[in-house]
């Protein structure tokens, strides 16, 4: 099938490269000149594992181009997916701004009977936007469809491969058939909707994942007090089918382009239509207050903050990616430097990304982990990246000038500790304190 893929960030370019590599041909579109300009010389504007290869291989075999001519790829294809950007607006809302310009100028450039499949994360009821604008600028026949994402960062090739099930919301039937030949080869699990059912899909999913961190996050905040390790708790919890063991890592609060840009999104989609959504309300909440725990913890080792150098390792907002987008790393850090700590950071990847977003911050920025380590008051890890999980913590104490460690992410084990002077915070499990557990108290009750 002849695809055009409006949009070359995550999504797009990675459905487009995918679908290429199923024998599709496919024109990924972007309006930023220097993204396609980068792609046809075969760099990647993101880093995502696999992916440059990928893009190589269908290039080479002629079946993936890349071109700011959106007119000119929406004429060539059967079916236009549209994967371009929908961030928040400053009271949460998602931004339609970018979709709705887009389907603008995809009616303007359509010649003939077209799909337009939407896989952007909007809100129920975007779709039937989108055919209405489509309407008054073409007399041509488009079918809408909402055909949202599931894929994550970091992994986005094999989700995109190997997806648990596709959603094909829309109430064209002929469309519907064709945009189920095209995903047949990725999975059987096809479930076939309505649009604003489609569109509800994207939403619940990610506000039901973002509950679940947010869930097991307190939990961790409950352990710490009651002396209980959350790790095994939640490994105790996901034996149970109907829990499941994903989503259930304690940490610093999720991040990233998605999970607090849609938690908002949806919470203003209820609110329009006057429903109150408290739990999600609450699930946004405790995310927040969770990244603060890392200064929390930090007071309590070190007390004043205030010219002390605190290492910071991890600057994404999860390992496998240079996305910062709303990373725990941005507000940890301000709130470092508010209370006149000095900070130095490393990520293997992100940095340049972090740098960029937030130029005004006075942050050392080191080439390697040991750099930023060295001389340290303490160190704190905000992304959980191999390279962390495979240093040495006898390096790592004598790097630094106490060996004061936060790990925001539980990387390491209590039996790693045991042979270490680390006085070692974790979260939701026991503290460690020159290679031994400190006691909880007796409850009282
Ligand atoms: N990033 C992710 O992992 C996932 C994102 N999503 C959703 O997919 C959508 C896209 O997300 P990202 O890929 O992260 O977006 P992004 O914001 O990184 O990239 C969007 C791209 O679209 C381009 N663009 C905007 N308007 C255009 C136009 N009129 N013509 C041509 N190009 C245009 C921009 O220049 C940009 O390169 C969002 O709605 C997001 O919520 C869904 C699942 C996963
Ligand atoms: O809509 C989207 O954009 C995507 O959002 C997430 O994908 P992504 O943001 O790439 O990454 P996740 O692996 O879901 O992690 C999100 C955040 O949650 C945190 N997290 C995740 C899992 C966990 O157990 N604990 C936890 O704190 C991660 O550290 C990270 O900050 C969803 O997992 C995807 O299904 C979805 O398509």
């Amino acid at each position: 099938m002849k695809l055009a893929v409006i949009g070359t960030g995550y999504v797009g370019l990675v459905s487009g490269v995918c679908f290429s590599d199923l024998g599709n041909d496919v024109t990924c579109v972007d309006k930023v000149n220097e993204k396609i300009t980068m792609l046809r010389q075969g760099e990647v504007p993101i880093y995502e594992p696999g992916l440059k290869e990928l893009i190589k291989k269908n290039t080479d075999a002629g079946r993936l181009q890349f071109t700011t001519d959106l007119s000119s790829a929406v004429k060539e294809a059967e079916i236009i997916i549209l994967a371009v950007g929908t961030p928040s607006l400053p009271n949460g809302e998602a931004n339609l701004t970018y979709i709705m310009e887009a389907a603008k100028e995809i009616a303007l450039a359509v010649d003939g009977k077209k799909i337009i499949m939407t896989k952007s994360t909007v809100p129920v009821g975007t779709n039937e936007k989108i055919e209405n604008l489509v309407r008054k600028h073409t007399a041509h026949p488009v079918a809408i469809a909402s055909v949202p994402e599931f894929l994550r960062e970091g992994s986005a090739i094999r989700d995109t491969l190997g997806p648990d099930r596709i959603v094909i919301g829309t109430e064209n039937e002929a469309a519907q058939k064709k945009l189920i030949e095209l995903h047949q080869p990725l999975t059987e699990n096809i479930l076939l909707t309505d649009v604003r059912s489609a569109e509800m899909i994207k939403y619940a999913s990610n506000a039901f994942l973002a509950t679940k961190i947010s869930f097991i996050n307190e939990i961790a905040n409950i352990c710490e007090k009651v002396g209980a390790d959350v790790t095994r708790v939640a490994e105790g919890m996901g034996y149970d089918k109907r829990i499941g063991s994903s989503f259930l890592r304690a940490g610093i609060g999720y991040g990233g382009s998605c999970f607090p840009k849609d938690t908002q999104a949806l919470i203003q989609i209820a609110g329009h239509v006057d429903y109150d959504f408290k739990l999600l309300k609450s699930v946004v909440e405790v995310n927040h207050d969770q990244r603060f725990n890392v200064i929390r913890k930090l007071e309590t080792i070190l007390g004043d903050l205030s010219g002390k150098t605190i290492a910071i390792w991890g600057l994404a907002f999860k390992p496998e990616t240079d996305d910062v987008r709303d990373a725990p790393a941005f507000e940890i850090i301000s709130s470092l430097l508010q209370r006149g700590a000095l900070v130095k950071a490393y990520d293997p990847i992100a940095t340049e990304n972090f740098k960029k977003n937030l130029l005004h911050l006075d942050v050392t920025y080191c080439q390697t982990a040991e750099e930023a380590a060295l001389h340290a008051d303490a160190l704190c890890v905000l992304t959980e990246w191999k390279e962390f999980q495979e240093t040495s913590l006898t390096d790592i104490q004598s790097w630094l000038k106490t060996p004061n460690l936060i790990d925001g992410r539980n990387i390491y084990s209590e039996e790693q500790l045991a042979k270490t002077e680390f006085v070692y915070y974790s979260v939701g499990r026991p503290n460690m304190n020159n290679g031994v557990r400190e006691q909880t108290p007796l409850l009282s009750f």
